[in-house]
């Protein structure tokens, strides 16, 4: 082993948010390098956002083609397989990496391929495909940004099967004839989507809280509707017991003790955090956990150790790693400076306030469904005193404009006491390009005779603005 390296910051694992934190940290004048085990971008760039969303564009956009007087007929046919493939493929580089090398180069971060372990204090050991180890050492910050990986159930047989995770659902060059997809959360319905139309035979099979439990109710009852009417069949309050392939042949039995056959089974049942191999027990923590984080994203107890992004479990989306990143990269430069007091108060510039309060998220279906902040059950269950107002989406005239025979529906959360909105859902056609509007309006904490000013253009979607205001006013 030679000396150790020393940076002022160490990042372990350069996926969108590892490269943010050491994006940040030269941005404030401090010397950074990043550890990587597989391909810089990590999972978001190559076998999650990317690839998933390349996939779906299609859909989404025959879909719309498909309510446009007009152009229906000339959507009416399927989808070109090949090509919708070699898209996802250009979109993830064909999964190398060296444009992000070359823009981690361009902002003066140093790479190192390997896996990363902490060592002790302020201490990371990488150890290279050929054996070799080095050491780094950091004056000021380690920050652990080593994601998730798929969180696979307990089954008997199950690794025989070679079951598709995340990673093969979006990295797949051939369509199976006949789909098993358990879980009922974003992966497993955008997944879904995507592969039904473009060819595939989908049963979703559904444990229990129906599809997208985590957003308001009515998200998951019109993702359904329309998954079931593309073809795909959804079986709720089932459990898969065992799985095994016979020539080939996925054979899942059902806790009723039904068995399906198909050509492939997604297991699209949640993640685990890759804290397992990182050295976390050398400086007293527990190997395979979740890194709880104050507001600053450093690792509670530790004046050195950050954790940013999906290792914290604060919020697995890449946007709010990124912003996590932002107000880590400023915790680290603040802390180094000698900066006596940060500003770690709600919404300050160090605080990463938004992933309790302000979280936007889209899911690319048909009808996508977005949101932004609390729900009405998260609202509650915090203890506000709320409105729920509805609206459908139909009654919007740029809505029945985007789409003939618009389906979809609007919510927001108001806080009675502050009369601001604590949380916008919007699920239909478009949707997803509109949810920027919510997420300023619940960031900002706009108060709602204010909003009232928001004059949204006519025609457009985003007249439900006007209308959700007015029902609340009455
Ligand atoms: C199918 C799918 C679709 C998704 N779509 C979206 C979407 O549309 N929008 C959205 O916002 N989010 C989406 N997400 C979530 C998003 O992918 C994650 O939130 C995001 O990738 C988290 O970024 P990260 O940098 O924290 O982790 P990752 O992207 O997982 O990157 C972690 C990196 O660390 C490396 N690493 C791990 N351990 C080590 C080690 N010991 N040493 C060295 N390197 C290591 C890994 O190789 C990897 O490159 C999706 C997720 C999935 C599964
Ligand atoms: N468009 C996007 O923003 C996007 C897209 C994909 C993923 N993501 C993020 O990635 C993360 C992971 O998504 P995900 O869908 O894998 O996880 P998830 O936690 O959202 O959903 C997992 C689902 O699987 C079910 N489940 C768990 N174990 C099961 C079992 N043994 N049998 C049957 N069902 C089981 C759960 O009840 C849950 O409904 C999410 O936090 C999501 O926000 C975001």
């Amino acid at each position: 082993m030679t000396d150790a390296i020393t940076y002022d910051v160490v990042v372990i694992g350069a996926g969108p948010v590892g490269e943010n934190v050491a994006d940040r940290a030269r941005a404030n004048g401090l010397s950074a390098a990043i550890v990587e085990s597989e391909l810089v971008g990590g999972e978001c760039s190559y076998w999650a956002c990317m690839p998933s969303k390349a996939l779906l564009r299609p859909v989404i956009a025959r879909a719309d083609a498909r309510r446009t007087p007009g152009l229906r007929q000339a959507a009416r046919g399927p989808l070109d397989t090949a090509e919708v493939l070699a898209h996802r493929d250009d979109y993830t580089s064909h999964w190398k990496d060296d444009g992000q090398v070359g823009w981690l180069e361009g902002v003066g971060v140093d790479l190192y391929r390997g896996h990363g372990r902490i060592a002790g204090t302020r201490k990371v050991t990488v150890t290279g495909q050929d054996g070799a180890e080095r050491t780094l050492e950091a004056r000021h910050a380690v920050a652990v940004c080593t994601g998730t990986r798929a969180a696979l159930p307990d089954l008997p047989g199950l690794a025989d099967v070679k079951p598709w995770t995340s990673r093969e659902a979006t990295s797949a060059d051939r369509v199976p004839g006949r789909l098993l997809v358990v879980g009922g959360g974003v992966v497993a319905v955008e997944m879904a989507t995507a592969w039904q139309a473009l060819g595939s035979e989908v049963t979703v099979l559904v444990r229990g809280g129906g599809l997208l439990p985590r957003m308001e109710p009515f998200a998951g009852e019109l993702v359904r509707e329309a998954l079931t009417e593309a073809g795909a069949l959804i079986r709720d309050g089932v459990s898969v017991t065992a799985v095994r392939r016979d020539n080939g042949t996925v054979r899942a039995t059902l806790d009723d003790g039904e068995t399906l056959e198909a050509d492939e089974i997604l297991f699209a049942t949640g993640r685990a955090p890759r804290t397992d191999d990182i050295g976390l027990e050398t400086v007293g923590l527990a190997p395979g956990s979740w890194l709880s984080v104050d507001e600053s994203l450093r690792v509670e107890g530790s004046s050195w150790l950050y954790a940013v992004g999906d290792a914290n479990h604060r919020a697995l989306l890449t946007h709010q790693g990124k912003y996590q990143a932002r107000v880590a990269g400023a915790a680290i430069a603040a802390r180094a400076q000698g900066v006596p007091l940060l500003e770690t108060d709600r919404w300050g510039a160090h605080a990463a306030t938004a992933d309790r309060a302000a979280v936007p998220q889209v899911v690319f279906t048909d009808p996508e469904a977005a949101s932004a902040g609390l729900t009405l059950a998260e609202a509650e269950s915090a203890g506000h005193r709320v409105r729920a107002v509805d609206y459908d989406m139909s009654g919007v005239a740029g809505a029945g404009l985007y789409a003939d025979g618009y389906r979809g529906k609007a919510r927001m959360i108001v806080d009675l006491d502050r009369e601001i909105l604590l949380g916008v859902t919007f699920v239909g056609p478009g949707v997803g390009e509109l949810i920027h509007s919510a997420t300023v309006a619940v960031a900002a904490e706009v108060p709602i005779d204010r909003l009232w000013h928001a004059v949204p253009a006519y025609p457009t979607i985003s007249e439900v603005w006007l209308r959700l205001l007015e029902t609340y006013r009455g």
